[in-house]
């Protein structure tokens, strides 16, 4: 199974959330090709952040490009179908916040939604045993999870370049996506290493020129591509 296309998915932490509708259109138009959406619950994370409403409202707003959202809480089933009634169209959780992952995984099937796990820095990534063909994507964070604007953890090139085996040897079509410190200076080693949706928050959001940003990012991954 080959790579899959590029992703773009900028993070709406890092976004103003008083102008929120606003700035999403604005970095898909840009050229992002999804909306990145942090769900923390002051719980699993020491973070607070956004629910459903949201989510529903960006949908009212007119956002047509996928929806990603990364649920940052714990318990987390009960969350999936309000997400995925919102219009969600990703939803991916940690392992450590599900009792019973394969559950949460095919919970979040069942809905329509592509289904994602999320592992931290710390995470071993044998956790993606017997799971692994039931996923759409793997999201490894190359930061601890809860706050934007952290630097990347450089163990997680290594760690990207395992899970892009174990998924080029499942020979199924499952996302490699890197959250966390991804910048235009670094997203080329992080492509090279076998991540192909980027997540980027600080990144892009409070720049003057997203459209700048993002395409210096997409440029950056094709030279590592072809590299
Ligand atoms: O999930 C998270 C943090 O928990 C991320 O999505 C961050 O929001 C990414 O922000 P930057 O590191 O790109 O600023």
């Amino acid at each position: 199974m080959s790579r899959q296309s590029t992703v773009i998915a900028p993070s709406i932490l890092s976004a103003d959330f008083a102008r929120l509708g606003e700035e999403v259109d604005k970095v898909l138009g840009a050229g992002a090709d999804w909306v990145h959406f942090d769900v923390m619950d002051n719980h699993y994370v020491p973070n607070l952040t956004i629910g459903p409403l949201v989510c529903e409202a960006l949908r009212k707003h007119g956002v047509s490009a996928p929806i990603d959202v990364h649920l940052m809480v714990e318990p987390v089933d009960a969350l999936i179908p309000m997400f995925a009634d919102a219009g969600a169209s990703h939803v991916s959780f940690h392992p450590e916040a599900s009792r019973h992952v394969h559950r949460s995984v095919q919970l979040i099937k069942s809905k329509g939604c592509q289904a994602g796990l999320v592992l931290n820095p710390a995470t071993p990534v044998d956790v993606l045993d017997w799971v692994l063909e039931d996923l759409d994507y793997v999201l490894l964070m190359s930061v601890n999870p809860g706050f934007g604007g952290q630097a990347f953890i450089p163990s997680t090139l290594a760690k990207l370049r395992a899970v892009r085996e174990r998924i080029d040897a499942s020979g199924r079509a499952i996302r490699l996506e890197i959250d966390g410190g991804v910048k235009p200076g670094n997203i080329g080693e992080i492509a090279e290493a076998g991540a192909d949706t980027f997540v980027a928050g600080s990144a892009i959001f409070g720049r003057p020129d997203y459209r700048a940003v993002v395409e210096s990012m997409k440029r950056a991954v094709a030279a590592a591509l072809v590299a």
